[in-house]
């Protein structure tokens, strides 16, 4: 009896010391904070679903999702935005283009209104944006705090060590190297052709081509190294983002815990691969060995002055592995399934190429001059944008007008919607229509600015856009010189999202030798 009153008296105190502290900030953070957020934005008049506790929206979000999965066609329609997000599509019919949503107890005001997010947008610098708290247990072991997740002062600093990488001088020295992964791939096509297959998925194969480009440009790698970097970081991107997460559900972590460890274990593994590419590049560059690159590959100017810390420089080649290679690959595997749908614009392009380059060598001043293909570009990024949103989190109060968005609030760019939105783009806005970045080659006639945001917005926007317009340039010419491209009937079209917009079967296409 009195060991156990002793124990009911220890269990008290460590309550009162520990457990009742630790439990009153859960409800702080998980409660009373994003309610007093929630309380702030409705005062300004937004709607939005009605939330439960603890899943917020998640609920009805899966459901709209099963449901409309099970209306998917054969047919390929790019009006796409009802399929990739259903509940936004079906939210936006009761609530207009700004409204409040809950993941788990966070709310977040979805934007898909390109005058609001101008007006709030223009009052915020790069350096005062956050990136929303409750994505960042989820996109720790695959971004760590890289420039795509760091924020205030060390967003600035990360980013100016990173910029010179991107500078035209730079990127000129690079083409080559972008032209080699790419040659590669193509003989691999010839040979496949030669042995009786014209069919096969060219979303894997450009994927795998453009893990080399950034592998070879960007770090100076070999195939086989890089390969292995890509391939856990392809793990890890499906045990993250593959399945529901419960992001924003108090204990949501506790749900998955499974594939959080599994997460944390390719995570280290990722980590001692790089820790040991850095160190080779480290004595590779070491004082003496006299030789100095023509070429400067984003980890030299990483590891330019010590500037950032072992640990900064693992995140930003994490950052960089991924991010330079995935959405690019995108881009690209998109491109080929319209110019597959799109005869003749294949044939457009292909005399473009002969008029600009004819017999003569790839190289940037050329690149530049490729007008139609950007057309194109810009056309894919419109109705595929392979990055399908943008996500911040406002750390200042910002006045819009008479409206106050709170310190602290989520916001979720809906980029998709405004790219598919027929009152921005006009009636022809499903359409795959290259020509309407013709007269307008950065706004596509988009009667907004802020309608057509494929690589974002203000100081935070995508620092490798430039790295992006040459690899894809690269990658198209050399493809419309050898081969032409039809669709297969076995090609299913179902964009769908895992952080980026991928087609959710792969992209088996017919291809033919020129
Ligand atoms: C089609 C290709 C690409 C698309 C669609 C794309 C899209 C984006 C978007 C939407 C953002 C977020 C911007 C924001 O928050 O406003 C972003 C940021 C970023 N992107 Fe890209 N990107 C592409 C290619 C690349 C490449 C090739 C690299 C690297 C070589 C890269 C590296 C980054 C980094 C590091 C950030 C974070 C920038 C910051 O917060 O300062 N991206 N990108």
């Amino acid at each position: 009896m009195y060991i156990l009153m002793e124990f009911l008296k220890l269990f008290q105190a460590s309550f009162s010391l520990i457990l009742l502290p630790l439990l009153l900030r859960l409800l702080f953070s998980c409660w009373i904070l994003p309610i007093l957020v929630y309380r702030k934005l409705r005062k300004n008049g937004f709607g939005g679903p009605t939330p439960s506790f603890p899943l917020g929206n998640i609920r009805e979000m899966e459901i709209l999702c099963d449901y409309d999965s099970s209306l998917e066609s054969s047919a390929i329609s790019h009006d796409i935005h009802s399929t990739v997000f259903p509940y936004f599509s079906e939210w936006q019919k009761s609530h207009g283009k700004v409204f409040i949503y809950w993941l788990g107890t966070e709310p977040f005001l979805y934007i898909a209104e390109p005058e609001f997010l101008k007006k709030m947008s223009s009052k915020v610098q790069g350096k005062h944006w956050g990136k929303p708290n409750v994505f960042k247990h989820d996109r720790k072991p695959m971004f760590g705090s890289g420039l795509l997740m760091v924020e205030g002062d060390d967003w600035v600093r990360h980013r100016h060590v990173i910029t010179p990488a991107f500078s035209p001088p730079n990127l000129k020295t690079v083409v080559s190297l972008m032209v080699e992964p790419a040659t590669k791939m193509l003989e691999r096509w010839t040979a496949l052709i030669n042995a009786g297959k014209t069919e096969f998925d060219v979303e894997r194969e450009i994927a795998m081509m453009a893990g080399e480009i950034i592998g070879r440009a960007g770090f100076g790698l070999s195939c086989e190294n890089g390969g292995e970097v890509l391939e856990k970081l392809r793990a890890m991107q499906i045990t993250l983002f593959n399945v529901n997460r419960y992001v924003g559900v108090p204990f949501g972590q506790w749900i998955c815990r499974r594939k959080n460890m599994e997460a944390k274990k390719l995570g280290k593994e990722i980590d001692q691969l790089l820790l040991s590419i850095i160190s080779g590049a480290r004595n590779k560059c070491g004082e003496g060995s006299g030789q100095r690159q023509r070429h400067r590959c984003l980890l030299g100017y990483l590891m330019e002055g010590e500037r950032l810390n072992e640990r900064e420089l693992v995140d930003e080649c994490k950052t960089f592995f991924f991010g330079g290679h995935e959405t690019t690959a995108l881009a690209l595997t998109w491109t080929v399934l319209l110019l597959a749908m799109h005869p003749h614009w294949q044939n457009q392009l292909r005399e473009e190429i002969t008029q600009v380059i004819g017999d003569g060598e790839i190289d940037f001043t050329n690149l530049a001059a490729l007008n139609k293909m950007g057309w194109v570009m810009n056309e894919v990024l419109r109705l595929y944008s392979p990055a399908p949103n943008v996500q911040r989190q406002a750390r200042e109060e910002i006045k819009v007008d008479d409206l106050v968005i709170p310190k602290g609030t989520n916001l979720w760019v809906d980029t998709v919607a405004m790219h598919h939105d027929p009152t921005l783009w006009g009636d022809d806005v499903y359409e795959f229509r290259p020509e309407r970045f013709k007269d307008d080659n950065l706004y596509g006639g988009c009667k907004h600015k802020m309608g057509f945001l494929p690589f974002g917005f203000g100081g935070r926007m995508c620092i490798g856009r430039n790295w992006t317009f040459m690899e894809y340039k690269v990658v198209l010419t050399l493809l419309l010189t050898r081969f032409s491209f039809s669709l297969s009937p076995t090609y299913h079209h179902s964009p769908s999202i895992l952080l980026s917009l991928r087609p959710r079967y792969g992209m088996p296409l017919i291809v033919q030798p020129l």
